[in-house]
């Protein structure tokens, strides 16, 4: 299912956020939303998932506009991983992973065998059905992040909306999340800080600055060191890498890249 936001902007407290953004997201492309913070990436998520209505634009889930979709269509067809955590701190694991689930059940259904065997599977995915009995309030930061997943994964909705999904999570799983997230057959939506991350897993980048969508296409195309430093202020080189042959950032250096103490040798 294709994702486009069309012309958004969005008013908080008084301030315009977002300005205009125009992002096309086709079907089953995984689009990395980069910026620095307070750029209005998640504001800009929280658009697609109906929790801030635009000021003006359009969101566009396939064909049809979010905001004339009734709330549980779009719960269906939108599932959500963000850094707010859980209240249901009494909750075990199995349960929050189960609530993944809940806009697909009718009424106050109950679990089906098919809601079991999903939830199951998405606690296998992220490594964590040792901990299916555990309330969620007592896992550590970084656990939670894994149920979180599993519970989006659980939905098995055309499109994933991923704030900041790595946050908390040590390198192996973060690697680990964006290569899971990557081979998901979804129209993927990711804020992301780590630069190298949203390079290396990502179809394509969205570049947010000041609410205003300065560069996009793929991360070689739009994560340019003259973008990097435009946006975030900071000295860039993008090298290839050697066995993937994707872009890769190294900060701090001026370009070309100087090696440094070298001319304390020469
Ligand atoms: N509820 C709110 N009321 C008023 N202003 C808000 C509200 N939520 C966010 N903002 C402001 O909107 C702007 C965009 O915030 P947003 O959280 O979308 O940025 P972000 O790019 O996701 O930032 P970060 O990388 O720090 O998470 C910021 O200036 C923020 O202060």
């Amino acid at each position: 299912m294709k994702v486009h936001f069309h012309d958004v902007s969005a008013t908080l407290g008084g301030n315009e956020v977002l300005r205009k953004v125009d992002i096309e997201i086709p079907s089953g492309r995984f689009l990395g939303l980069v910026g620095p913070n307070g750029s209005g990436k998640s504001t800009l998520l929280r658009t697609l998932y109906r929790a801030i209505a635009p000021s003006s634009g359009r969101v566009l889930l396939g064909e049809h506009d979010v905001w004339r979709t009734d709330r549980r269509t779009v719960a269906r067809a939108v599932a959500v991983m963000t850094q707010e955590t859980s209240s249901e701190f009494d909750l075990t694991v199995l349960d929050v992973v189960l609530l993944g689930r809940v806009p697909f059940q009718r009424g106050f259904g109950r679990d089906t065998e098919a809601d079991l065997d999903l939830a199951w599977t998405a606690l296998d995915r992220v490594g964590a059905t040792d901990i299916a009995d555990r309330p969620i309030g007592r896992l550590s930061g970084g656990q939670r992040q894994r149920v979180m997943l599993a519970r989006a994964l659980a939905a098995d909705s055309p499109v994933l909306v991923l704030d900041e999904p790595t946050n908390h999570l040590d390198i192996a799983f973060q690697l680990e999340l964006m290569r899971i997230a990557a081979g998901l057959d979804r129209t993927i939506v990711a804020a992301l800080h780590d630069l190298n991350l949203a390079a290396t897993y990502c179809d394509d980048i969205a570049v947010l600055d000041a609410g205003r969508v300065v560069a996009t296409g793929t991360p070689d195309e739009a994560l340019t060191p003259r973008v990097v430093e435009d946006v975030f202020g900071v000295a860039a080189d993008q090298l290839t890498h050697p066995r993937d042959g994707r872009p890769v950032l190294v900060f701090g250096s001026r370009s070309p890249l100087s090696t440094p103490g070298k001319e304390n040798h020469a």
